[in-house]
């Protein structure tokens, strides 16, 4: 690799293949176990005739270098990569916790303390991402994992886009409920898109469905670009005050990360202490 450390050619040979996790965006996920040092890692595997136009090749080898470079306790890793003649393999961090997604479609909604501590994490992962130009722009319970000790893992940088002059596009990318007015009105984005999107989680982890859900896409959009929230009795005064000051039309309202994280409602229900702890104890082991 580039610092001269001898990058392992690995070959699937050196796993045994345990149970499927389910589908990524370009291919199957297994739960793996590589055979000399006994370690339990996420194989992805991508065929590569499915691979099959410049723009997907691109998404791809941005995915791969982007989270490779990526080391954050709440950012999933990606160990390394290699192929054979039909598929590319991606060696990712497994998280034993599964998908956020599949927790939200049981619980419904979740309790204000733990989602406060999943959007504590998450604006901790988003800090690092943009200290690195890095903007997600895909944020959404799908794409959010849970590891050991119930930490966050933000996983799946199929989308996310390095922050350049030329990346001011306008490409739509993610599902409507999560997609922010400026991709709408095509006026380009920055990282501040990512700040919409961890409103929309947010507000989605507490009322159990996001903020524009509607019938048809035609009135999301709508409901987008017009901004009405509303929220259930059930929602306290902080996390309506939080998220609304997220869900803002115009990019350069949107409460900052830094602000976030010292946010009442994160300050009285996310359990910082033990989220800090939980960080220590993953830095001793790996
Ligand atoms: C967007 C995306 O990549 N989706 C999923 C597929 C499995 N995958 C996993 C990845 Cl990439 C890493 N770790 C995982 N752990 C699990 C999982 C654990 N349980 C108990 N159940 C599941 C499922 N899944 C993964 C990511």
């Amino acid at each position: 690799t580039a610092n001269g450390t001898r990058q392992h050619q690995w070959t699937i040979n050196d796993f045994e293949v345990g149970a499927p996790l389910g589908r990524g965006r370009f291919g199957h996920v297994y739960c793996v176990r590589e055979k000399k040092s006994k370690y339990i890692v996420a194989l992805k595997a991508i065929i590569k005739d499915q691979i099959s136009t410049p723009r997907l090749a691109k998404q791809l080898i941005s995915e791969i270098s982007i989270q490779s470079r990526l080391k954050h306790p709440n950012i999933l890793r990606l160990y390394g990569f290699f192929h054979d003649d039909q598929r590319i393999f991606l060696l990712l961090e497994y998280a034993p916790g599964g998908e956020l997604y599949r927790r939200m479609q049981k619980e419904k909604i979740l309790r204000e303390s733990e989602a406060a501590g999943y959007v504590y994490q998450l604006c901790n992962a988003l800090s690092y991402l943009h200290s690195k130009q890095i903007i997600h722009r895909d944020i959404k319970p799908e794409n959010i994992l849970i590891g050991v000790y119930g930490i966050l893992k933000l996983a799946d940088f199929g989308w996310s886009a390095e922050r350049t002059e030329t990346n001011k596009r306008t490409t739509l990318c993610g599902t409507l409920d999560y997609l922010a007015p400026e991709m709408l009105n095509g006026s380009g984005y920055d990282e501040k898109i990512d700040l919409w999107c961890l409103g929309v989680f947010t507000y989605e982890m507490i009322v159990g469905k996001p903020p524009f859900d509607s019938q048809t896409q035609q009135d999301t959009i709508r409901l987008i670009r017009t901004n009405e929230l509303s929220f259930p009795q059930a929602a306290s005064n902080h996390a309506r005050d939080l998220i609304s000051q997220l869900i803002r039309r115009n990019p350069s309202e949107r409460m900052p990360l830094n602000e976030v994280i010292q946010h009442q409602w994160i300050i009285e229900n996310a359990n910082m202490k033990a989220i800090d702890e939980n960080y220590e104890k993953i830095n001793k082991s790996t």
